[in-house]
């Protein structure tokens, strides 16, 4: 699903060069949950921006899906990401002028029609009763609690189906019983047949996945199967 060959980033200003990512080899099954865990500065944004097509690397391939995009255009790394990518971050980055319904919505907005004929609104809709906050619908988001913020922000990163779900710590802003509510959601998508990263700092929450990718550095210096896909 997710394959990086050979990945080299650097970050160039006219000063400095930031070696972040060096000689990375990872290839993500479909359906596999990925854990992605390291010191501070190590290298797991930049991994993160890699498969979510936010960045290319230096040198070294990136393909999803089988297509090898490092030599897309950003039009077309947009359109890939869009239908492939759903995000979830750990600031929940939602818009606090919308309501929650509202922004659900948006990554539809950037989409023609829905293959199901289905209205956005109704897509909307369904993704937050998959979240279990259909009653939230009209509310806005510092209406709600840490724990809710972050359902809004997964029933957004799954409105339009994507295969592939980015989450950047998405347990982090959060307590231990809202995190493990927000695992069990993520663990449930998972057993329906997404594909999820997800960078955290929390051992516990790693232990829940399939799979462990350790980074330190800019290296991948472990990789371990913690469950059978
Ligand atoms: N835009 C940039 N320009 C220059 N250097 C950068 C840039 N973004 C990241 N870096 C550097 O690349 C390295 C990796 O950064 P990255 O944000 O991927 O780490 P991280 O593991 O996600 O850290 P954290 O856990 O603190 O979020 C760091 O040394 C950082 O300073």
């Amino acid at each position: 699903m997710i394959t990086l060959k050979n990945i080299e980033k650097v970050y160039r200003t006219s000063s400095i060069e930031t070696l972040a990512l060096t000689n990375i080899n990872l290839s993500i099954q479909a359906r596999e949950f990925l854990s992605i865990m390291g010191p501070s500065g190590c290298g797991k944004s930049t991994l993160m921006n890699l498969m979510g097509l936010l960045d290319l690397p230096s040198q070294g391939n990136v393909e999803i899906g089988g297509q090898v995009v490092t030599q897309y255009g950003d039009k077309e790394l947009a359109q890939l990401r869009n239908q492939k990518i759903g995000f979830i971050f750990q600031s929940f980055h939602l818009i606090n002028d919308l309501s929650v319904l509202d922004n659900v919505e948006i990554p539809l907005l950037y989409r023609k029609g829905d293959p199901t004929g289905k209205s956005r609104r109704d897509l909307a809709k369904e993704a937050l009763e998959r979240v279990g906050l259909s009653n939230r619908m009209k509310h806005f988001p510092n209406q709600l609690s840490g724990g809710q913020k972050q359902r809004v922000a997964i029933a957004r990163a799954i409105v339009g189906r994507p295969e592939i779900i980015l989450a950047d710590e998405p347990t982090g802003n959060l307590d231990s019983a809202m995190g493990n509510e927000i695992m069990a959601i993520l663990q449930q998508l998972n057993a329906e047949g997404s594909t999820i990263v997800m960078v955290t700092h929390d051992e516990s929450m790693a232990k829940k996945t399939h799979r462990l990718v350790r980074l330190f550095d800019g290296s991948m210096v472990g990789d371990s199967t913690l469950q059978t896909v």
